[in-house]
């Protein structure tokens, strides 16, 4: 399959490029950033610390598109909603990893996915969507006697909070409760709050070092806790499950589609 990497000098796009090297099957046909970066002219394979290939990265997306059959995005909002125009236009299959999409964002990926298939997740590994999955179930079977609260740490580079995959976990927790996480979900707490409004769904967002990716929800009831943890310890997994959400996604009719969908997950 051949696959276009954007964001490619990112931390993301340099582990996409080694996965798409290592994975049988699979071909880098171009490397993406954005104009103005100093990854432009340089051979991709050599940014992910493998030899060179002879792919040279470029800022024209649209070419690349056409000549590929999938693209890998993690990139930031604006830009992964600009790529999936581009891939709706060249009817490629769009992996999306890019976390912190507001609803406009997400709306303008439901216009693009009535033309390719677009495969969204915060979380690209199985552990987590299996832990999604865990979360629905244990918040269904619990009252709302049960407190729920999600904590998360990522490396003092991340731009936005909570995580993609916290967000991932508070919806399926919310689903399990049969309410609307947007109702639900309770972000900040600074100064004299009050106290904990019944059925919230809390949000901790911790940041600093290099740490990949650690996420717990807590489930806090009277006198016991019950907590469910994932912790990511390479980014490889990220890039290892986006590379294989395109093969699912290749040919796959259009529409916009979860890792819980490539994993086989969605009906646990
Ligand atoms: N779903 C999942 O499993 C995972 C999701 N993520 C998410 O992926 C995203 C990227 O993370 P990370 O790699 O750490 O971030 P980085 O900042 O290291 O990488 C993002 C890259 O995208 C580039 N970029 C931004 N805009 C454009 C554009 N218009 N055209 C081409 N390239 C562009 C950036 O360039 P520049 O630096 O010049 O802005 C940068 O090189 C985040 O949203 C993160 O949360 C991360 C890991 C796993
Ligand atoms: O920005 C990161 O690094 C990560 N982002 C994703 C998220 O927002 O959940 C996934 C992973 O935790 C790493």
């Amino acid at each position: 399959m051949r696959l276009v990497v954007v964001g490619a000098a990112g931390r993301m796009g340099r582990t996409l490029i080694k996965a798409v090297a290592e994975t049988q099957g699979c071909v880098l046909s171009a490397a993406i950033e954005r104009p103005g970066s100093p990854a432009i002219g340089q051979d991709a394979a050599v940014l992910a610390g493998l030899p060179a290939g002879g792919v040279i990265v470029t800022d024209d997306a649209l070419p690349a598109f056409v000549e590929a059959e999938g693209v890998l995005d993690f990139t930031s909002p604006e830009a992964t909603v600009a790529f999936a125009g581009l891939a709706a236009q060249a009817r490629i299959t769009h992996v999306v990893g890019t976390t912190g999409l507001e609803p406009g964002h997400l709306a303008r990926l439901e216009a693009a996915a009535r033309h390719a298939a677009i495969i969204r997740s915060g979380n690209m590994s199985l552990g987590v969507n299996l832990l999604a999955a865990l979360v629905r179930k244990v918040a269904a079977t619990l009252g709302t006697d049960w407190d729920i609260e999600i904590a998360e740490m990522h490396h003092r580079m991340k731009v936005d909070a909570p995580s993609g995959t916290a967000v991932l976990l508070g919806e399926a927790a919310a689903e399990g409760r049969g309410v609307d996480l947007a109702q639900a979900r309770v972000a900040v707490r600074d100064g004299q709050v009050g106290a904990r409004p019944a059925g919230a769904i809390g949000f901790t967002a911790l940041r600093g070092g290099t740490v990949v990716g650690d996420h717990k929800v807590i489930f806090a009831g009277a006198g016991e806790r019950l907590e469910l943890a994932h912790i990511a310890e390479d980014r490889s997994l990220f890039a290892q499950g986006a590379v294989k959400a395109a093969l699912w996604g290749r040919g796959r009719k259009p529409g916009l589609y979860s890792m819980a969908d490539v994993l086989g997950l969605d009906k646990l």
